[in-house]
């Protein structure tokens, strides 16, 4: 469960990303964040594991204060939640076993982390996730050898490594060609399906996020203007989350 009150966020240019958002989304919900283009999605997003600092208000996930943390528990916490990027993040010059052994990194001491010491159970974890997004005999290739759609299989097999509790996917086929997006978006959901898990994805194609999600959180100028089930997105709603620019669908 994740609960947001309040919440805002005004960066120190004066920029206010965030106005009051209130929500809350149950366990194991699929949930797509819709907007214009600098609507405050991937800040809305970014906000709930701390990547961006809230001005004021609060996040809860888990029954935890996400907000209070101090930097250790932050961390400790960040271990539980996936984040794909839409520029993957991989460390180029390693291979996708390599990549995706860093989600087990949370789980080691820091000096085994280092030393790339992990246990065999982290190896065994760490395969099936490469299984799991299709990228088995693919374990030994570097990760600059490898198409865009393949690295960001790679980015998820290493969120779905840690285990997480809660997804959170930035635009994840942002870089990717179109024809992607369904295998990428397909893997989230058979995986919040298969493990209840609940994942929040930043999707500015709406015809996707209709087909994938079970619920719609939509921005409009950093404020939530829309939330509720994907039923519930008729045209007209549509014309308010995109007001003033519906030539942008
Ligand atoms: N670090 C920052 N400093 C100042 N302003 C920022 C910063 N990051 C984002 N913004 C501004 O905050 C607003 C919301 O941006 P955000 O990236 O959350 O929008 P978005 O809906 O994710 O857009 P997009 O779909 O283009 O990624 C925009 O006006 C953006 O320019």
């Amino acid at each position: 469960m994740i609960a947001v009150k309040n919440l805002s966020k005004v960066f120190p240019d004066g920029t206010r990303a965030l106005s009051e958002v209130n929500v809350s989304i149950p366990q194991g919900d699929f949930v797509a964040i819709i907007g214009l283009s600098g609507a405050g999605k991937s800040t809305f997003l970014r906000t709930l594991n701390r990547l961006v600092e809230p001005t004021t208000g609060e996040v809860w996930v888990g029954g935890v204060e996400v907000t209070r943390l101090s930097r250790k528990e932050l961390q400790a916490f960040r271990r539980k939640v996936g984040f794909i990027f839409q520029q993957f993040n991989l460390v180029q010059r390693l291979t996708v076993l390599e990549n995706v052994l860093h989600g087990r990194l949370g789980y080691l001491p820091t000096w085994k982390g280092l030393l790339g010491l992990y246990r065999e159970e982290d190896t065994a974890i760490a395969l099936e996730q490469i299984r799991r997004v299709g990228l088995q005999g693919k374990e030994q290739a570097r990760a600059d050898q490898l198409s865009g759609g393949q690295q960001q299989r790679v980015a998820i097999a290493r969120a779905l490594a840690q285990e997480p509790q809660l997804i959170l996917a930035d635009e994840p086929m942002a870089s990717l060609d179109p024809r992607l997006s369904d295998v990428i978006l397909g893997i989230l959901k058979e995986y919040n399906q298969e493990k209840g898990v609940t994942v929040l994805v930043n999707i500015h194609v709406l015809e996707l996020a209709r087909r994938y999600a079970r619920r719609i959180l939509a921005f409009n100028r950093g404020r939530l203007v829309f939330d509720g089930p994907v039923e519930a997105l008729t045209l007209e709603v549509e014309r308010m989350v995109y007001a003033g620019n519906l030539e942008a669908l």
